[in-house]
């Protein structure tokens, strides 16, 4: 986990930055890892004679862009700036990128613009930085929308431009950033980003106004040796209520998510318990949720279906004092009978809602998902229950706190991963960790086992299994 930073705390920071090293050494810094990356994408190509655009706004943003050109053409990249508006361009940088032989390109009228677009190797977003809030005006947004239809790789000057610093929003067209290099501090908008993300300190120190420090100290309390005086209930038990003939195999990862990562005793409550069994004869397994027998923590939801069956069953479990953990088709049920959760929170009990995007607006319609930090954040004061957000970064909250997660890779945009985040999630909530760090530990460590899966030139839910510990 990384500390991230608001614009305001970053200004106050770049203020005593400025008065120690002056605003030229910081452009240059900024710009010199700019470069950096930009070459690092370049690393297929021969660096002289590849090419390079640069969408180079108005502001400081434009200037560290056009810097970062000067540098690539002293590298022999053929650099061409197109500038957003020529009547406000940074004047210093705009000189030293003409004297280092770089071609400027203005207006859309242009009919080569569509060729220049095209033949970029690597484009630079310098149009806007933390001194715009978007949307983009319709100039900017035009440049973004024609860089993003091209397959150069694409660098971020500080922020990808049309992105709120602050709260990651993209209410209009934004850039697609293969990476972001960002000066001083993460923004907190970042972190929800996808893309990679390289920090250049530039020399602003800025660990004063660290907003939330997001570390996952616990997980080796969490997973830590049960101890010699152990027994099998002593870790907490998990009851997995998930799968339908429809759907076996969400009982399957489910339950082995919960089994590999913490084996003390897993329970599984449903149709699949025969399926479970073959699969994982250390599970407890019945047929019904009445029959499960103790537990200290439920989950609900994969795969079940969305009938009448799995109506009563999820009703059954929303019923149970014990932390609950709602995933997939429990959260379609939830959208169609939301007095189900409002039940939990009357009573005071502990839910956690996993959705992905999809899910999300199915409970709360209302809530802008441009903004992915406040409509989790909204979502989790509103329903008084832990929101996981899930995607590309997904977003832990609890209304009070909120985790961002960067682990994990696009290999995890698979059918069934999710339903072994909900079995390592669950797994972690019977121990009786509080539920939003059993959320934030779950979803890190799903993120590393997708990293560990990749590296291990292997994918597929079923093999998360074996890189969770
Ligand atoms: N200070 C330092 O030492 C260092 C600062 N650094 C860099 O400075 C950046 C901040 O620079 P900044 O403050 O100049 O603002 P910036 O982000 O370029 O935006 C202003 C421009 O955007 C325009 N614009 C505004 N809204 C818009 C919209 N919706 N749609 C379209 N355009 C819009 C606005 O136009 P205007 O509104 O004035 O007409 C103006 O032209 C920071 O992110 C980092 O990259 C680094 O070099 C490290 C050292
Ligand atoms: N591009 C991505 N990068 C990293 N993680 C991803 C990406 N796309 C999806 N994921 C993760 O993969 C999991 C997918 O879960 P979900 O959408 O519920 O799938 P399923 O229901 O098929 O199991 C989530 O943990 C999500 O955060
Ligand atoms: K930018």
């Amino acid at each position: 986990m990384i500390s991230a930073y608001t614009v305001a705390g970053v200004l106050r920071a770049e203020s005593v930055a400025l008065q120690r090293h002056g605003p030229t050494v910081l452009m240059y810094r900024a710009a010199f890892a700019v470069a950096q990356a930009a070459l690092a994408g370049l690393s297929g190509h021969l660096i002289p004679g590849s090419r390079a655009l640069l969408l180079v706004g108005g502001g400081n943003n434009g200037g560290d862009a056009l810097v970062a050109g000067t540098i690539l053409r002293r590298r022999g990249v053929a650099v061409t700036a197109f500038l957003a508006n020529p009547k406000q361009v940074h004047e210093a940088a705009l000189a030293q990128f003409l004297k280092a032989g770089g071609r400027v390109v203005v207006g859309m009228e242009n009919t080569s613009v569509a060729t220049l677009f095209g033949r970029a190797d690597v484009i630079i977003d310098g149009l806007v930085g933390i001194g715009a809030t978007p949307p983009l005006r319709p100039a900017a947004a035009a440049l973004v929308e024609l860089a993003n239809a091209t397959s150069a790789y694409k660098v971020a000057v500080d922020i990808p431009s049309g992105v709120h610093p602050d709260t990651g929003a993209a209410p209009g067209v934004s850039f697609a950033a293969d990476v972001t290099v960002t000066f001083g501090g993460v923004k907190t908008g970042l972190l929800a980003q996808p893309g990679e993300l390289v920090l250049a300190a530039v020399g602003m120190d800025v660990s004063a106004e660290a907003v939330d420090a997001c570390s996952l100290t616990e997980i080796p309390g969490l997973l830590g040796d049960p101890g010699t005086r152990a027994d099998k209930y002593s870790d907490g038990v998990v009851c997995v209520v998930a799968g339908s003939t429809t759907y076996p195999g969400a009982a399957i990862l489910c339950v082995g998510a919960a089994v590999r990562l913490r084996p003390g005793m897993v329970r599984y409550a449903g149709p699949q318990a025969a399926e479970v069994v073959r699969h994982w004869p250390e599970a407890v397994a019945t047929g019904t949720v009445s029959g499960a027998g103790r537990s200290q923590a439920w989950v609900v939801g994969p795969g079940m279906g969305t009938d009448q069956d799995a109506l009563d069953r999820l009703t059954v479990v929303i019923d149970k004092p014990e932390p609950v953990l709602v995933d997939a088709d429990g959260l379609t049920l939830v959208s169609r009978h939301p007095h189900l959760l409002v039940s939990r929170q009357l009573r005071g009990r502990t839910t956690v809602l996993t959705p992905h995007e999809g899910e999300f607006a199915r409970l709360f319609p209302d809530l802008d998902l441009s903004d992915r930090l406040t409509a989790t954040r909204t979502a989790a004061l509103r329903s008084h229950a832990v929101v996981v957000l899930k995607g590309s970064a997904t977003i832990i909250s609890d209304g009070a706190h909120t985790f961002v997660n960067r682990t994990g890779c696009g290999w995890l945009a698979s059918a069934g991963t999710g339903d072994v985040l909900s079995g390592v999630i669950g797994s972690l909530l019977a121990t009786g960790a509080p539920p939003l760090t059993a959320a934030a530990a779950g979803v890190f460590l799903h993120g590393l086992a997708g990293e560990r899966l990749h590296a291990a030139g292997l994918a597929g839910a079923s093999q998360l299994w074996d890189h969770l510990r």
